[in-house]
């Protein structure tokens, strides 16, 4: 038996998280007011750590290059990040447990802020010592249906001197917050309004990014495809 995956077997299908839903409300207030929010312990410490020893246990073959823009028109650009990526998917059971945390969150999010969130994807970063992500937007206003990102961290000791940083912008460059990718920290804020950047790190660091997206299907395209 694997303990990695019993642990995370053990609390599929509840809402996992540590924070209770007084904490909760005071969260999406948090994020309705600024447009970000940071919350610290998102999961039980043995679901974060357990996400940890996944990640790093995968092999190389698992990691792809991570690329820039839309699936469609996706092109690799190594001068403006560097991190390597893996999807996430439900039929891996280390991999549904989060999923299903952020989807019961979706699920929440749109009752209390009435977001019309749709759906939720998310993959798997790893940066190697030197890899960065230069500052970009994830999402352009009317273009694209990533309407929220979040990024939950996984590395269970970080330090200043480790770099790595997440840097999140305001509208005049100024900046607004400097995280430290810790782990069981989860970051929250609107795909089409911060600009953000993942200073270069100077250790193997492990995160998931991911989108709560708006529903894009129309006559045409049916969403997400098949
Ligand atoms: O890992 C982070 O802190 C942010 C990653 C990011 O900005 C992205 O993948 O779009
Ligand atoms: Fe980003």
């Amino acid at each position: 038996m694997n303990p990695v995956l019993d642990s995370l077997h053990e609390v599929q299908g509840e809402l996992t998280t540590e924070i209770d839903d007084e904490l909760w409300l005071a969260q999406f207030d948090a994020l309705a007011d600024c447009g970000y929010v940071i919350i610290e312990n998102f999961l039980p410490n043995h679901e974060a750590a357990a996400l940890y020893h996944y990640a790093a246990g995968l092999s190389e073959a698992d990691w792809n290059i991570a690329g820039i823009g839309r699936e469609q028109q996706h092109t690799l650009n190594t001068r403006v990040r560097s991190d390597q990526i893996r999807w996430l998917h439900s039929e891996v059971a280390a991999e549904a447990i989060y999923l299903n945390t952020l989807n019961n969150l979706r699920v929440r999010l749109n009752r209390r802020l009435f977001m019309g969130l749709f759906d939720y994807e998310c993959h798997l970063a790893r940066y190697q010592p030197g890899a960065f992500y230069k500052k970009h937007l994830d999402a352009f206003k009317g273009r694209s249906n990533r309407v929220l990102t979040t990024v939950f961290y996984l590395n269970p000791e970080w330090h200043a001197e480790d770099g790595g940083e997440l840097v999140i912008y305001g509208t005049n460059d100024e900046i607004l917050e400097t995280v430290l990718p810790k782990q069981n920290t989860l970051v929250v804020f609107l795909s089409d309004t911060f600009v953000h950047e993942v200073k270069t790190a100077y250790r193997e660091r492990f995160s998931i990014t991911g989108w709560f997206r708006h529903n894009a299907s129309d006559a045409h395209r049916v969403d997400p495809p098949a």
